[in-house]
């Protein structure tokens, strides 16, 4: 199990960063006001990290240690840019992430005292997942502490098959998208029992009874999806929870320590050796730019040095100095043709050879005449 996250540090010590993402009214805010009240009761002497990544929202229900809306003004975003709700949420998100190396040092700085950093999540979830700001934060984030990704789903609006399908292909998407471990959290099971939906999940005979009393043509495809996500849900966390009443903590929390253990085993390696990659690959542009450079820089005739001094006793005449016999030099140049050299070049070449030869026959002609 490989232990170091970052440039620096044991990631085992470091706290568990906890991604709340989904869909807009799933009950993200709630759960985080759920959640970070449990933390805190759990252990008051290490209550959880909380920030608040949704500039829009308008009455914050938890303490957070550090809050977007402290940074950017959203509705100031709106009027300076010209822009409409989602459009100023993204780029109030983009602001934000520009700054997001301050918020890891800060994270880091803490993370003796904490356990868990929780991050909420803009209310529209695509704001978040399909942004190129939500990216960067997303893996800075995951490179420098062990990150988990709560996917937050209203059970009480999946109890249709397709509706369940919908969410569950939303959340496939985030988890290939991130590659980062993941748990459905199956919120308001207070409203509606969870169990049909982990059913679902873990027998698809029971799933496809359900699709069949659909009417709908959406059905047909619900069938052959569900087939490709049996996939996804082998291996798939998910949990009952309640947001209001809190029903489920435990579970949840195991999950999360599931999850934790998840982000060493397996996402931690697949860094590990992409970074490698990327560094091997950067290694190998910075070789070849030298060579290159190496290449311009090297005058044509110290080039030709090696050929010329083999040469040398067969020679009658030696040239001047620092010159070679046009013989020599279409020699070299058939053994060293310079892979990718442009036609003008050749052409070039020649004609300096040309002019070459035409110098030597005067030089001779006027020795002959001496
Ligand atoms: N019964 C019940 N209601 C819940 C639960 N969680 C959230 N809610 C309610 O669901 C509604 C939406 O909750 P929010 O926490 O605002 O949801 P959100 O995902 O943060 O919403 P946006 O950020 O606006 O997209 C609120 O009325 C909550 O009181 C739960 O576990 N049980």
């Amino acid at each position: 199990m490989s232990e170091k996250v970052g440039e620096a540090g044991d990631a085992t010590l470091k706290p568990t960063a906890l991604l709340v993402m989904g869909m807009a009214g799933s009950g993200k805010t709630t759960f985080v006001q759920r959640l970070t009240a449990e933390l805190q009761m759990a252990n008051l002497q290490r209550p959880p990290y909380v920030v608040n990544l949704d500039p829009a929202v308008a009455d914050l229900q938890y303490p957070a240690n550090i809050d977007i809306r402290d940074t950017v003004n959203y509705k100031e975003v709106m009027t300076q840019y010209g822009l409409g709700p989602n459009g100023a949420i993204m780029t109030s998100l983009n602001l934000f992430s520009t700054k997001f190396d301050q918020v890891l040092s800060l994270i880091e700085k803490r993370s003796p005292d904490h356990d868990h950093v929780i991050f909420d999540t803009p209310g529209q979830i695509e704001v978040f997942t399909w942004s190129a700001s939500g990216s960067i934060i997303t893996e800075t984030l995951a490179s420098t502490v062990p990150t988990v990704i709560l996917y937050i789903m209203d059970v009480a609006k999946c109890t249709s098959p397709v509706t369940f399908m919908s969410n569950m292909m939303y959340a496939c998407s985030i988890l290939y998208k991130t590659e980062l471990p993941f748990v459905i959290v199956l919120n308001k099971s207070d409203i509606v029992n969870h169990a049909f939906a982990i059913e679902w999940m873990r027998d698809y005979e029971t799933f496809l009874d359900a699709i069949n009393q659909e009417e709908s043509y959406i059905s047909n495809l619900s069938r052959s999806l569900s087939l490709v996500l049996d996939d996804f849900y082998c291996d798939l966390k998910a949990v009952g929870f309640s947001s209001v009443t809190g029903m489920g903590m435990g579970d949840l929390m195991e999950k999360i320590t599931d999850a934790r253990k998840e982000y060493f085993d397996d996402f931690l390696p697949e860094l590990e050796r992409k970074r490698e990659k990327a560094r091997k690959r950067e290694e190998e542009r910075k070789a070849e730019d030298l060579q290159r450079l190496k290449d311009d820089l090297t005058p044509s005739a110290s080039r030709y040095s090696s050929t010329r001094s083999s040469k040398a006793a067969s020679r009658k005449a030696s040239p001047p100095r620092g010159m070679i016999p046009p013989s020599e030099l279409l020699e070299y140049r058939d053994q060293n043709e310079i892979p990718g050299s442009s036609n003008s070049q050749s052409a070039k070449e020649k004609l300096e050879d040309e002019s070459f030869e035409q110098w030597i026959k005067e030089t001779r002609a006027q020795k002959n005449k001496k």
